[in-house]
């Protein structure tokens, strides 16, 4: 058969062609090239968009819907490839708009361009092209690092406004191509964009966290300990570190501790909170990199710890762990370094930039959560002191001297009888009187059950006196400021207490013992005193300089604080070595404040070295103050000490020679070391403290005689 004979069969034979055509005799690219072919050779006019299937059983979808749909999948897509397919898909898209085949996608890789096909199967083959075909209009798609990852060749000529239509849909491509990838933090487009995306997608996520961080923080207002140990978690999973800890500078002592260490080991958060930087993990801010961070308020990465001379090899060896790569950064408020955040051990390699650039974050963050929590704390302590203060002026509420003036002038009988029953018209009383009755009726009925037996005025009074007999008789042992501190001292020690010691403060969480972690009362009666002070008329202390003044209010504070009875087995001790070396010197201060010490605790104690009729009148009220506190305890449920408790009161004179040989005697004799004069204080405490043992004794040989515990016979 010749060509014509060829030619004109297949003319009268049109099914004969097709079917040979659309037989696996032709491939798909050898279709698709003819299909090229021919448009180009006819110039095909491009058929009026009809949204009608095409070649390859695809549908045209109007708009974002195809992309929205092709993106989604893209997740499912295989690594490579999934944003080929996109561009496939986006190129039969535009021919389809246009209405014609002769569109071919060119992708750009590393490699060169590569020409793009659909098999039958599906599948997408690129092709190396040698060389390029002339297109018409070339449309090219970059993605986010601004490269180019694909061209779109036209094979016939489109209109300006065709070109436009083709420009949108291939923008909103390769955005929806370009967060579809940061979704997945996956992209064909080379190792660059692929850190673009890789960081973006960390970004995205670490912004999420840090608004659920700010959220909990302000929203949920949880103990900031969990929100830090919530943020430091993340962070150790973020940058994929084995250990994370939070170091808080405690620049007094110039020394870093661990407030949350070991975050991440196991399931669970395994983490130490010290809300005070217990003893564990401490050391000077001179060692370590934490240490070198906080003190500079660099950041630091670490690849090599043992390498690096800054290392504090310490705590490994303390905690059995080996430390390798470090990450840390300071933590600032207000461009001050409270704090470091650790990440230690990367799981593959060193900590990258990205990890320095995500945790720089994180620090702020802490710092964000410890600034609260710190705020959070004030605004909690400032509130326990407003309630603290209601108490007391509740319980002081001052009148004016002129008030107070006309009231002494009125004389109120002992018992006042028409009081007592409901005739009494209290309309005639006076605007003055009022008050003055109001006062007698609450002593009638509560002044033997409300009063403080012992911490009253009439204490302060008989402790101010114990110093001034002491300081009138040694006037060349301190100076006038000193003396000035220890009497008013002795005056303001026990201001505003409520016949309960430290210890039941703190077993009650009452408002003071929430402001105040030691020495509770002690300090609340210094705060007292300043309070004083600050009110108008009250302020002895003002005629001294500013200098004077800040060393008398120091030196005041000292002695208040120093009649806790806590501090001064350490004081004690401190003094005798002193002393029992031959080194004290009146002239060194630390030896003058350890003697102010224990003198107010002398004076504090004086009762004890009193005439015997003063010392048991003395401790009668002192112990009706204990039995008091005892019955408190009793009824929140707790159990109160010995010399607490009332049913235990046969013990009295047992507790009073412990107490005598335990605190006043020991507390005498170092104060007769120091003042030769004061001997007369040893010698009546010695003196009582026999008279004591001689009742314990006689208690005791009663109990042993009538078998009964107090030594009644009724046992
Ligand atoms: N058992 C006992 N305690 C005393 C005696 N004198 C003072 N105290 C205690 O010693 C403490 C010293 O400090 P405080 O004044 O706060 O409270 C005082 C009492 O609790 C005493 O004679 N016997």
């Amino acid at each position: 058969m010749d060509e014509n004979s060829v030619l004109n069969f297949l003319r009268d034979h049109p099914e004969f062609l097709e079917d040979y055509i659309v037989s696996p005799e032709v491939s798909p690219d050898t279709f698709e090239r003819w299909s090229i072919r021919r448009a180009i050779k006819f110039k095909i006019p491009k058929r009026p968009f009809t949204g009608t299937p095409m070649a390859g059983g695809w549908t045209i979808i109007p708009g974002s819907r195809l992309i929205y749909e092709t993106t989604r999948d893209s997740g499912n897509f295989r690594q490579s490839g999934e944003c080929t397919r996109i561009l496939y898909e986006i190129t039969q898209c535009c021919g389809q708009i246009m209405g014609t085949n002769a569109v071919e996608l060119i992708v750009q890789n590393d490699e060169g361009a590569f020409s793009c096909r659909k098999t039958e199967e599906g599948e997408l083959k690129l092709k190396k092209v040698k060389n390029s075909k002339n297109a018409s209009y070339i449309q090219t798609i970059v993605n986010a690092a601004n490269q180019t990852i694909g061209e779109i060749h036209f094979y016939i000529p489109l209109e300006s406004s065709e070109k436009s239509i083709v420009n949108v849909v291939c923008t909103w491509a390769a955005a929806a191509n370009y967060f579809s990838e940061i979704y997945n933090h996956k992209s064909q487009a080379g190792p660059d964009s692929l850190d673009v995306h890789e960081n973006i997608a960390k970004q995205r996520k670490l912004s999420n966290f840090l608004l659920d961080v700010a959220r909990s923080i302000f929203h949920d207002i949880v103990s900031m300990d969990a929100v830090i140990v919530k943020v430091m978690n993340f962070a150790q999973k973020l940058v994929d570190a084995d250990r994370a800890s939070l170091f808080l500078v405690d620049s007094r002592n110039r020394q870093i501790y661990a407030r949350i260490f070991d975050v991440g080991t196991g399931d669970e958060e395994h983490v130490r909170v010290n809300s005070d930087g217990q003893k564990e993990i401490r050391f000077d801010m001179s060692k370590g990199i934490a240490g070198h961070v906080a003190s500079t308020g660099e950041g630091l990465n670490i690849e090599n710890a043992y390498y690096d001379e800054r290392f504090n090899a310490d705590v490994d060896s303390k905690t059995g762990y080996t430390t390798k790569t470090i990450l840390c950064m300071p933590i600032l408020i207000r461009g001050v370094v409270i704090g470091v955040v650790q990440m230690v051990n990367k799981h593959n390699g060193a900590f990258t930039r990205q990890d320095e650039d995500a945790f720089e974050v994180f620090a702020v963050y802490c710092g964000l959560a410890l600034h609260h929590a710190k705020l959070y704390d004030k605004i909690r302590r400032s509130e326990q002191k407003y309630r603290v203060a209601l108490e007391v002026l509740a319980y002081h509420s001052v009148c004016n001297s002129d008030e107070v003036n006309k009231l002494k002038k009125i004389e109120l009988n002992n018992r006042i009888i028409e009081l007592e029953t409901i005739d009494f018209n209290g309309m005639r009383l006076s605007e003055l009187e009022k008050p003055l009755y109001a006062v007698y009726m609450f002593k009638t009925l509560f002044s033997e059950t409300l009063r403080v037996a012992y911490h009253n005025w009439a204490h302060g009074w008989s402790v101010a006196h114990a110093m001034f007999a002491t300081l009138v008789n040694s006037p060349e042992a301190f100076t006038k400021l000193e003396s000035l501190a220890l009497y008013v001292s002795c005056l303001c020690h026990d201001l505003d207490h409520r016949g309960k010691n430290n210890a039941y403060m703190k077993s009650m969480e009452t408002p003071l013992a929430a402001i105040y972690s030691t020495s509770v009362m002690e300090r609340h009666h210094f705060n007292q005193t300043i309070t004083i002070l600050q009110q108008d008329g009250h302020n002895i202390l003002k005629n001294l300089d500013p200098e004077e003044y800040k060393e008398t209010l120091s030196l005041i504070k000292h002695c208040i604080l120093a009649t806790d009875l806590a501090l001064f087995f350490s004081n004690k001790a401190k003094l005798n070595v002193i002393l029992d070396r031959g080194e004290f010197d009146f002239s060194n201060r630390e030896h003058r404040l350890l003697t102010q010490a224990v003198m107010m605790t002398g004076c504090d104690l004086v009762a004890s070295a009193k005439p015997w009729s003063i010392q048991t009148e003395t401790v009668k009220v002192i112990f009706e103050e204990f039995y008091d506190q005892g019955d408190a305890e009793r009824l929140s449920g707790k159990e109160p000490i010995a010399m607490m408790d009332r049913n235990q009161a046969h013990m009295l004179p047992q507790m009073q020679v412990g107490f005598m040989r335990g605190i006043c005697m020991p507390c005498y004799d170092l104060i007769a070391r120091i003042f030769p004069k004061a001997d007369k204080m040893r010698e009546r405490c010695e003196y009582n403290a026999k008279k004591w043992e001689e009742l314990a004794a006689e208690q005791k040989a009663k109990q042993e005689a009538t078998g009964s515990k107090n030594g009644d016979n009724d046992s």
